[in-house]
């Protein structure tokens, strides 16, 4: 969520555009935060799911093989713990054009149709795969969108500069600061 949070701030044009689909759905839903409000955020949806391709939580992951597995050239044999790269599979330009922009649309379904499946893995796949994922993604587009709502962020520290620790999960290894500013009736324009 933090990385999401610093995405937004560095990208103000995607910042305004989320702050203005929060906003409508709101006026829509009689100003009422409801889980059906929070689906229908699309665009919010698409942001989280970007800054997830970019900083997985999980950026690797194992697995034991069970059996045999030939991959093209190779035989794997069976009981190999094989580790599985998710980190570098988000930024193959095979799979996502000018990995490293930050690019909420890369999400819009017909972007999504011609994708190779296992090109993005953040709650990784098959019958282990995340049981949360639906739970995380409501319960970080509700905070996301409050904090959107009441605030402007600007970036304080960039993620260009921030190092990343991969000690389990990814996070940042140093300061990564937003600057929040309370938005007032009087200035709520943007
Ligand atoms: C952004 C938030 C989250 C991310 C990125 C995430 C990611 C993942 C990943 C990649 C795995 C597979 C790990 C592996 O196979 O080695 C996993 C498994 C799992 N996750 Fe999450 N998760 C998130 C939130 C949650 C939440 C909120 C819950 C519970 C409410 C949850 C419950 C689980 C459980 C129980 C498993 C193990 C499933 C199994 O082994 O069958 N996760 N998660």
């Amino acid at each position: 969520m933090c990385f999401t949070l610093a995405l937004l701030a560095e990208h103000r044009d995607i910042q305004i555009r989320v702050r203005n689909e929060i906003r409508t759905a709101l006026q829509n839903n009689g100003n009422k935060f409801t889980v059906e409000l929070l689906q229908d955020l699309t665009y919010l949806e698409r942001c989280i799911k970007e800054s997830l391709r970019l900083y997985p939580t999980n950026f690797m992951i194992s697995r034991i093989i069970e059996k045999d597995l030939k991959l093209n050239l190779f035989l794997i044999p069976a009981g190999t713990n094989v580790c599985f790269n998710i980190y570098a599979t988000h930024r193959n330009c095979y799979f996502w054009p000018n990995p490293e922009v930050f690019d909420p649309d890369r999400f819009l379904p017909e972007m999504i149709q011609n994708r190779h499946p296992y090109s993005y893995l953040p709650f990784c796949a098959g019958p282990r795969n995340c049981i949360g994922q639906e739970f995380a993604m409501l319960k970080m587009k509700a905070i996301i969108a409050l904090v959107i709502q009441h605030f402007y962020l600007e970036p304080i520290d960039y993620l260009k500069d921030v190092r990343l620790n991969v000690n389990f999960i990814l996070r940042p290894s140093s300061s990564l600061r937003v600057k929040f500013t309370p938005i007032c009736k009087t200035n709520a324009s943007s």
